[in-house]
Parts: structure tokens; sequence; C-alpha cells
């Protein structure tokens, strides 16, 4: 085969990798793959340099600006890692320094490798002035508004900082609150996310930092840059950033020979599984700046670090069968029955296969021996085959649903099948009435899934109306009931006749209209009557509200079964309005009268108007004599600006303003 043939090949399959990666966030090789293609071109180029080019893959870093930013020129490259994967690469490493520097006392700091999105944040005299992401390495994106919802980001700092500096860390997204996204995620229907790393990316290039902000980011620091920094190891300078007020992470060690390194290495490839997020690997950085300096960088990375990748963790076992799971909304998902195996400290049984394509994409057979892999998710998957036996049958995906039987369905430009009998699909009628009564919906105590199947399988119960007319008697003879939790249950559903609308709303399950789009179209319509009546071009005016959205609400009220449902649920007394809530949060704001102004990064105005009134303080229109604050955003208006000064009426920002409550 024509060498270079084989490395422009190659070098065109990565570049295209390092697009869906970088700029789509959805990789479509796992990362070990992708490693080991990078690695193949490394080899060849090192075998071939009459083939070198400047624009190989292998001397760039890989992302790239967007146009949806404000572009921003580094100060000072941010630049990748060289990658390790054994003994052998660290010491050949530590022979080629040493010679460089001619075997002087070296001293290594090891830190963790935070998998997320790099990020390089400005403070002048203390205050956070700008934050870019790494982008192609020589400029990147603005992100700014982005990253200042990030609460453990200080806007300003304590202690004895620099003048100007710049400081650069990971942009993560710890697994408790990636799980979370996903199951709210799956609750919709929706397609989950493919792992933390790519979705907190993904997050820091949402234009509405207000969506930004309900992601439960984090940021995790581990360099300083810029001049004149009053410290002179890479050791000091994380400890100084701490006393600074950053959240530097406490795991770095010094060490002082390469077996030092790797105990720290041997150490965290176990303990790594306990923390909260996800690490790839240990970075090894000489820890002396003079030496830094000395050391330099090549095209694409540090001479003075090493990333050491922890090995991926992956097994190989055999695919058993496939089991399909029909969720509330009809939705079907094939789930992976494995031979049981020890995989990162668990023993796996099943892997998600989300969906037929991704069955078809990977090929699988059953009886195929397949690689498993950890990542994110709390379920592992499947990467590849890694061996087709001789007895290996092709999976044929069920054309019928596995609870009711009936034909399934699956709509174009959808990945999904789904079962269309929604009102008779045991699953799809059990799920329906779990989300009803879950916490950020009906928040019915004392009921859980369980006693949902078992209510359902005695006849009691066909739909989350019924639960309304449950008596004691109905509930104590079934299992595991006693007079006391039956008594709990018919308490927790008569409670739930006070949950506030928004709340019945979210409990309906209509496809796509999650907890915010609920409140949003409470909010909007008031009522639920004024909501069925709402056409498809109403609806989409809403705010946040999307063609698909308004779709599925429209197909929802078009159904009379579900209108029944609503009546039943009105007759007994299930909130299906808006309560105007004049009930005070506190009295902190009584007799203050506030002028709001601009725009808010926080708050919306009209959430900072309830906040006042909800803590007794009023809302005047302009400023007069009377008013006590003005509280202003950005774009405040100059006439309202003077006047305010004119009368020596404090102007305070919408965190001042938090102060107050
Ligand atoms: N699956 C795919 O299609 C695909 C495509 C492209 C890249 N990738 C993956 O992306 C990775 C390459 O990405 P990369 O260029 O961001 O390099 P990298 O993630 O391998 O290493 C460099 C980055 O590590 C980060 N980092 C984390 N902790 C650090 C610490 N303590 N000190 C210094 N830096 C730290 C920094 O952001 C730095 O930019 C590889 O793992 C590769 O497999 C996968
Ligand atoms: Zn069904």
């Amino acid at each position: 085969m024509d060498i270079q043939k084989k490395i422009e090949h190659l070098r065109t399959e990565i570049e295209q990798h390092n697009y869906n990666y970088y700029v789509l966030d959805m990789p479509t090789i796992s990362d070990f793959e992708f490693d080991a293609k990078l690695k193949e071109l490394i080899e060849l180029e090192n075998q071939y340099p009459e083939f070198f080019d400047e624009n190989s893959p292998t001397q760039r870093v890989g992302g790239v600006v967007t146009k949806n930013f404000e572009t921003v020129v580094h100060e000072k490259r941010m630049y990748s890692l060289d990658n390790s994967y054994s003994k052998d690469d660290l010491f050949d490493w530590e022979n080629k320094i040493q010679k460089i520097l001619g075997n002087v006392p070296l001293q290594y700091t090891c830190e963790l490798k935070y998998d997320g999105a790099s990020i390089s944040i400005t403070y002048i005299n203390g205050k956070l002035y700008r934050a870019v992401t790494r982008g192609d390495g020589f400029q990147g994106d603005d992100v700014t508004t982005n990253i200042k919802t990030i609460k453990s980001i200080p806007l300003q700092l304590k202690g004895n900082f620099p003048e100007k500096f710049e400081i650069r860390g990971e942009i993560i997204l710890p697994l408790k609150g990636f799980e979370k996204m996903n199951k709210e995620l799956i609750d919709l229907g929706e397609i989950p996310y493919s792992n933390p790393r790519n979705t907190a990316s993904g997050s820091l290039k949402l234009q509405d930092s207000k969506e930004v902000a309900k992601r439960p980011l984090d940021c995790l620091l581990y360099t300083v840059v810029g001049e004149n920094l009053p410290c002179t190891t890479q050791f000091e300078s994380l400890e100084s950033a701490r006393t600074w007020g950053f959240k530097v992470p406490e795991f770095s060690k010094l060490a002082n020979t390469m077996n030092d390194v790797l105990d720290f290495i041997s150490y965290w490839d176990k303990e790594r599984h306990n923390l909260p997020y996800e690490t790839d690997g240990v970075v090894i950085k000489v820890n002396q700046f003079l030496y830094q300096q000395e050391l330099g960088y090549t095209a694409k990375s540090p001479r003075w670090a090493i990333a050491y990748k922890f090995k991926a963790e992956q097994v190989t076992t055999t695919l058993n069968s496939i089991a399909y799971q029909v969720g509330r909304t009809g939705a079907i998902t094939p789930v992976a029955n494995l031979e049981p195996v020890q995989l990162a400290g668990t023993i796996v049984k099943r892997a998600s296969l989300h969906n037929a394509d991704q069955i078809e994409k990977l090929n699988l057979h059953i009886g195929d021996e397949v690689f498993v892999e950890k990542g994110g998710e709390i379920i592992p998957k499947i990467i590849g085959v890694a061996k087709r036996n001789s007895n290996s049958e092709p999976i044929v995906y069920i054309t019928n649903c596995p609870d009711c039987g009936h034909k399934l369905e699956r709509k174009e430009g959808e990945a999904q099948h789904y079962c269309p009998n929604y009102y008779e699909c045991p699953p799809q009628i059990i799920g329906r009435i779990e989300h009803f009564i879950s916490r950020k919906a009906m928040n019915i105590d004392g009921l859980g899934g369980e006693t949902v199947a078992l209510l359902y399988k005695n006849n009691l119960v066909k739909d989350y109306s019924d639960l309304y007319t449950l008596t004691i008697q109905d509930i104590v003879p079934l299992e595991r009931m006693a007079q006391k939790s039956a008594e709990n249950l018919i308490n927790g559903i008569e409670a739930s006749k006070s949950i506030p609308f928004e709340k019945v709303l979210f409990a309906l399950g209509i496809r796509y209209v999650g907890e915010t789009v609920a409140k949003k179209l409470a909010k909007h319509y008031k009522n639920i009557d004024a909501l069925s009546q709402a056409t498809e071009e109403e609806l989409t005016k809403v705010d946040e509200i999307g063609a698909r959205i308004a779709q599925s609400v429209l197909e929802f009220f078009a159904n009379t079964h579900n209108i029944d449902i609503i009546s039943k649920l009105k007759s007994f007394g299930v909130q299906f309005e808006v309560k105007e809530d004049n009930s005070l949060i506190s009295n902190k704001l009584y007799g203050k009268i506030f002028v709001v102004s601009g725009v808010f990064e926080k708050f919306s105005r009209d959430e900072l108007k309830q906040l006042i009134e909800s803590n007794g303080g009023k809302v005047g229109s302009s400023i007069s004599a009377k008013t006590n604050y003005v509280v202003a955003g950005e774009n405040m208006g100059p006439a309202k600006l003077e006047k305010a000064n004119q009368l020596s009426i404090p102007i305070i920002s919408e965190t001042e303003f938090e102060s107050l409550l």
C-alpha cells in the first residue's frame, strides 16, 4: 500500500473525528480507538519524515473556534499534552528531558487529569475579566457570561494575588449531575448525552447563559500563567491559587523520583473510581519553572509535562441476549444481557444500547464476544465486537411490543421505536402513573413504583385519575400494605390536591413537556382550558416553546381520553389554574420601593419583580423621591441613571439586591 496515501487517509479520518468530538461534541468512536489511530499516524510520520505536513493533526491542538462567540487571541498559547501509556514511556520521557537539562535535580508535580473542556480565565486586579476556551490553541471563544454562572469560580479574589494573570483549568460535569440530566432526558423520551466531558463542553457553547446556569458544572484549576508570578514552582502556584479563592483539588503531590510518580499513578488508577467526577489519567509536570522554561514546547505540547493515560476501562464478554424495555412514552430501549464480568470495581451484567440504529452500527450478533467500556453512565456500554463466534446469530429487532404485543412504529427521522398502544400497554400506563406521583410532579408520599404496579394489576387504577377514588379498604388487602401505610397513601393523595398548576401540568406526562416547559406554559396560559384551546401558532409564540413541543401539546389535548381524565381530576379538586400567590416569603423588604432597570444575568426582570413583592417590597415604575433603591442591570437607560443620581438614590446590582434578602 502506498504509504503517502495511507498517511493522508489517516489525517482526513482523524480530522473528521476531531470535528465530531470538538465541534459537534458527538464522537462516533471511542477515545481508545481514536488514540490508536493518532498513534499510528505519529509512528508513520516519524518513520517517513518526507511526508511531514504542518497541518497534520499530529502538529495541531484539536479544537476549533466557533462563530457563535467573540474570538479572542490567547496572550499565551494553550497547548495540549503528550500522552504516555506505560512506565517505559515515562522513563523515556525523563531521559529525554534530562538530556536537555543535563541531569539536574528534578522534581515533579503529579496531578489528576480531569476529563472536561479546557478554559483560561483572566483576572485583572482581582476581578474576573474574561474566560476563553482553548479553541485551536492560538485563539478561542469568549464564554465569559457562561463561565460566570459556575458558582465555584470566584468573581472577586482574596489574599495576595498578582495584578494580572490567567488561570487555566478544566470545566467538568460531575457524575451525579450528569446522571440526573440524563434521567430527565430519558423521562422526556429524548436521547441521553453520551458522556460528561462532551456534555460539559457542549454546555459552554450554549447561547443562553440561563440554560448554562441550570447545568451543574464545576471548574477545577491547575495552571497559573503570567509575568512576575509570586512563585517559582508549579506546586507552589497551586497552593497560592487556592489561597486566592480558586478550587484547586488537593490531590496533587510532589515527587522526587519517577518511582514516586508511579506510586501516585497506581494509587489513583483504582482510587479515581471514588471521585465524584471523571478523570482519564495523571499529568506529570516538571515542578521548577526555571527548568520548564528551559525545556519549552513542541508544536503541540509542553516538553516539561506529560499525561499518563489510564487504561480504558474495558473488558470483553459474551452478549447473551437482548431485552426490550418500554418507557412511559412508549419508547422502546434495547438492553444487552451480558455474561457477568468484573469491570471498574463492579460486576457488569447489562449494557445500554439506546436503539436499533446502534445495534446495526455496532453490527452485533447474539453470542458475540463484545468490548464493554465504562464511561460516565451508570450502565456501561458496548463499543464493538471483539470476536464473532461460530454460533453467533444476527439480532432481529422486535416488531411488536414485548408487553402488549401491539405492532411497533418508528416515526421518520426518529431513532426510537414506539409502542403506540398508549392506553392499553401496561408499562406505559404504570410509567405514566409513576411519573404523575413523582417528587417533582404531584409528590405523593407513601406510593412507590411497586405499589403502583400492584394497584394496576389489581384493577384498582387504570390511569392516574383513579388514584383519587382509592379507599383504605381497597389498599389494605394488597401485598406489603398495612392500615398505617394505607392511611399514609390516602393522606398523600389528598395532599396532592393542593399541588400548584405548573406541577400538575408537568405531572400529566405530555411528551416533551418537562418541568421548565410546564412552568412557562402555566405562567402564560394561567389555566388548563386556555392551554387546551391554544393553536400551534399561539403556542410557538410562548418563550422557549418550539414546534415539536407545540405539536405534542396539541396531540395531547386532541385526545378525548385525556380530556376525560382531566375533567375527572378537576372534579376531585386537583389544581388546574394558577393561584395568584399572595403569600409572602419574608418581610425583609417591607416598606421599600424598588425600580428595576436594565438587563440582568441571573434573573429575568419579572423574576426580580416577583422577588421584591414576595419579600414585602413594592415595585415602582419610575424613579421618584419615594424610590428607595434602583436595581440596575446592563444597559440601564442614561436618563434613569441621571435621575437616580440627582435624587441620591442608591443604585444596586442584582448581587447586592440578593444580599438584601
Ligand atoms: N473519540 C474521538 O473521536 C476523539 C476525537 C478527538 C479527540 N479525542 C480524545 O480527546 C483527547 C485529546 O484531547 P486534548 O487535545 O484535549 O488533549 P488531552 O485531553 O489528551 O490533554 C490535554 C488537556 O488535558 C487537560 N487537563 C486536565 N487536567 C489537567 C492538568 N491537571 N494539567 C494540565 N492539563 C490538564 C487540559 O485541558 C489539556 O488541554 C484524547 O483523549 C482523545 O482520545 C477523541
Ligand atoms: Zn406495548
